[in-house]
């Protein structure tokens, strides 16, 4: 049976190789590319895809800010923008993990960079490739946002001025048939991006065998929780955080964003090792309870074996 899969397209971007990694790509799998990362979220809420799959974070320039802000939206206040509580939840959670080793490349049809006077791509990247856009992009070309790396590329391929440029994976190098005039222009060579897979349904399917069996260990789960404090008690976040301690949680992450409504209050979002269903979570963290006023599970998944490198 056919797996449809939403990813954020069009095709070539870093997204689109986390599908083929966690997916393949082979004649059962069908994949639908989205115009934003909010798109991958309503038509998997809609039930049109089994799966959508979205950036997360990047090892060298943090939190991919749209992706946590929908999380919160859509777990949190469920309708984004609202004040109030959220309505019905989502069915679907995060359901696996991926990792993109991220390889920048300076693509367009100039002869040289000194005839660039635009530059496109994902907002994401322009802090992966600091060094590149002070030593080597002339001082007067502009930076202009696009949805994806894979959409800069179609700017390029359809822009007959052949004064722009894109900062794209060599996949979309190959599918908009555009010169690499730089290669490998990332700060940082181990620059990996993390994606989520969202599902209303486990990976049943499992493409991307690791290499070699670690067993089951506890570190080869990952629970994701998020959560809004309930006051502004200045203790509130310690007394939370406390809770994870007391019941000897390894929690590995925490980040945060602003929680629409009121100004410097937050929705937290913090990662625990093991598997934890919603119940351990809830219980364990009855503490937290006190302290929070809304709090979920977006999910509870196996580590993927590229985390370990
Ligand atoms: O634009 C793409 O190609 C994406 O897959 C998105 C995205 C991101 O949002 O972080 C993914 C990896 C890179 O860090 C740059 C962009």
């Amino acid at each position: 049976m056919t797996m449809k899969v939403a990813f954020l397209g069009p095709e070539g971007t870093y997204t689109h190789q986390a599908v083929n990694q966690q997916f393949g790509s082979g004649n059962d799998v069908e994949i639908l590319a989205q115009k934003s990362i909010s798109d991958c979220f309503e038509i998997l809420n809609d039930e049109k895809v089994d799966y959508a799959v979205v950036p997360l974070e990047n090892s060298t320039n943090g939190q991919v800010v749209y992706t946590y802000d929908l999380l919160r939206d859509w777990f949190l206040l469920h309708d984004s923008g609202s004040k109030g509580e959220a309505t019905d939840k989502p069915e679907f959670r995060v359901v696996a993990e991926q990792f993109v080793s991220i390889q920048h490349n300076f693509l367009t049809k100039a002869e040289k960079i000194e005839d660039v006077d635009v530059i496109y791509s994902h907002p994401q990247v322009w802090g992966q490739v600091k060094n590149f856009l002070k030593n080597k992009v002339p001082k007067d070309a502009s930076t202009v946002d696009t949805g994806s790396t894979a959409k800069a590329a179609e700017k390029v391929y359809n822009d007959e001025t052949k004064s722009s440029a894109c900062i794209s994976s060599f996949m979309s190098a190959q599918l908009y048939e555009l010169p690499i005039l730089y290669k490998n222009i990332e700060d940082n060579s181990k620059n990996t991006t993390r994606f989520l897979v969202l599902g209303h349904k486990g990976i049943s399917y499992k493409h991307d065998k690791p290499q070699g069996d670690r067993g089951n260990q506890e570190q080869d789960y990952v629970t994701l929780v998020t959560f809004i404090l309930g006051d502004d008690d200045p203790g509130a976040l310690c007394d939370a955080l406390n809770s994870f301690k007391t019941y000897n949680i390894n929690l590995t992450s925490i980040n945060s964003r602003p929680y629409p409504g009121r100004n410097w209050r937050y929705a937290f979002f913090i990662e625990l090792i093991g598997k934890k269903d919603d119940e351990y979570v809830f219980k364990s963290l009855s503490d937290l309870e006190k302290s929070v006023s809304s709090m979920m599970v977006l999910g509870s998944f196996e580590r993927c074996w590229r985390y370990w490198g």
